[in-house]
């Protein structure tokens, strides 16, 4: 299996290359060449399953010769292991046809920890194999950074930074990442917002001298091993529910689109699904893009569901890519349109192309603490606000007989003010983080600049 460039001009790469390299050399993506397939009998196969056998039969096509099977799968079990319900991703019925797969039993209380557990065992496997020391760089709007430092801390072959917006995280997100006291960790707040802290990121891998001087590695959904551990649970949910022999859809609540793209992906590895519904808060680039075929940036708007608060929306680049049939050029061509004008129009070919694979929605503010509140009454279930958006998306792309599967990307304790103004209930953190509050912080505030951030972060590396 190899993996290609969406913008078509850097080196082709194996699945641990890929892994290890992040952004390519011309600023695009990795992608797989080809997307594995599989028959309706080995997707019924899959039901009833363990979470980690599901795993480990649809990574495996992907992996190539990066890693054994018994390597992969002592590698599954290390990842779930600490994970807080045995079944990982269980399913919660909401009403007659929707579900809600719960995705927040990981250690950080995010979906990121699926994918991030895992990547942590990989890269330690990897570099340890290969005697290389990285340092991984992550920007994030509050969830990705805390499940980056949680997979990454003390390990002996990595330094993990983090660029976070200040003030635009919740306190429980920012004090998962300010709080563990591992040499190799360094919390950064950024004056921005995530975009900000995205682009700089992106920049950095941009800076060859820097990236081949610091051995820069990424974590972030712009590494395919992220993305491709996140399809794992389209699989586990939709074959408990009847797949393949009836078909789902799926609501996700949306920013980076890297998630929805795992489910993207799930479809094209030949998972029934019916409808994949992007599902945003206030900062609706993806609705309106659907809508209008115009991506236009405008300013972030600072919401309740932060995680979400997101313009530049990195894998919508991996769509495009398919939407143009895999032509780099065109899809280099509306990037650079994007990095000029901030704005790009998509083709009427690609646009076609996204309306057959998607529906979208937006929630605004009110209707996202409304919909906790009606939540918590009718079900009992206490939303994040994040899975609010997606519920309420849902409910209005819910078509009769159709199961429909919405994610709950985060747990309600992440977001105890929003959660507690809604419906009135303070969800309480786990035990085992209940002294986050009086734990010291350790935090470095830098501002939104390339040269700044690259030097405080040579500095931190080399302490
Ligand atoms: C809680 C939560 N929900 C939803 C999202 C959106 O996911 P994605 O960026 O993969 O679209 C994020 C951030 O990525 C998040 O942290
Ligand atoms: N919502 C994310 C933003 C970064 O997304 P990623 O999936 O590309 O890592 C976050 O919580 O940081």
């Amino acid at each position: 299996m190899q993996y290609v460039s969406t913008r078509g001009k850097a080196p082709i790469l194996s699945f641990e290359e890929a892994m290890l390299t992040g952004l390519a050399r011309d600023g695009g993506l990795y992608v797989p060449e080809t997307i594995p397939t599989f028959t309706a009998d080995e997707i019924a196969a899959m039901a009833g399953q363990p979470y980690e056998e599901i795993a480990f039969r649809v990574m495996k096509p992907y992996l190539g010769e990066s890693f054994t099977d018994d390597e992969f799968r002592q590698i599954i079990a290390k990842a779930y292991d600490g994970f807080g319900h045995d079944a990982r991703a269980p399913l919660v019925q909401l009403g007659p046809d929707h579900f809600l797969l719960e995705l927040f039993h990981g250690p950080t209380l995010a979906f990121k920890d699926f994918a991030m557990q895992m990547i942590g065992q990989l890269f330690e496997v990897a570099l340890g194999r290969r005697g290389e020391r990285v340092t991984i760089i992550g920007a994030t709007s509050g969830d990705t950074g805390s499940a980056a430092i949680e997979a990454f801390r003390g390990l002996d072959a990595v330094d993990v930074v983090i660029l976070f917006p200040q003030g635009r995280v919740s306190e429980v997100q920012r004090r998962q990442m300010t709080t563990p006291s591992e040499s190799n960790v360094h919390a950064i707040a950024v004056e921005g917002d995530f975009d900000d802290c995205q682009a700089r990121v992106k920049d950095m891998f941009n800076d060859f001298d820097f990236r081949d001087r610091v051995k820069l590695a990424g974590v972030n959904s712009i590494n395919w091993a992220r993305v491709l551990a996140q399809v794992v649970y389209y699989f586990s949910s939709a074959t408990s529910l009847g797949a393949p022999h009836r078909k789902v859809s799926f609501t996700v609540p949306t920013g980076n689109f890297g998630d929805i793209f795992a489910g993207f992906v799930a479809q094209k590895m030949g998972l029934p699904i019916d409808r994949l519904v992007i599902a945003t808060n206030q900062n609706d680039i993806l609705h309106r893009t659907l809508q209008s075929g115009a991506y236009t940036k405008e300013a972030v708007v600072p919401s309740i569901s932060p995680s979400m608060d997101i313009q530049v929306s990195s894998n919508f680049e991996r769509v495009l890519f398919d939407a143009y049939g895999r032509d780099g050029e065109a899809v280099a061509q509306q990037m650079a349109d994007l990095g000029q004008g901030g704005a790009f129009r998509v083709s009427q070919g690609a646009l076609e192309f996204l309306r057959e694979h998607f529906d979208s929605g937006r929630a605004s503010e009110d209707e996202t603490t409304a919909t906790i509140a009606r939540s918590f009454a009718h079900t009992g279930e206490v939303l994040c606000p994040h899975s609010a958006v997606g519920v309420k998306v849902a409910e209005e792309a819910l078509q009769p007989g159709v199961p429909m599967i919405t994610l709950a990307t985060a747990h309600p304790a992440k977001f105890p003010a929003a959660v507690e103004a809604a419906c009135g209930v303070s969800p309480a953190l786990p035990k085992r983080m209940a002294d986050l509050y009086e734990r010291p912080e350790r935090v470095t505030d830098c501002a939104n600049d390339l040269a700044a951030l690259e030097a405080l972060i040579e500095e931190k590396i080399s302490a």
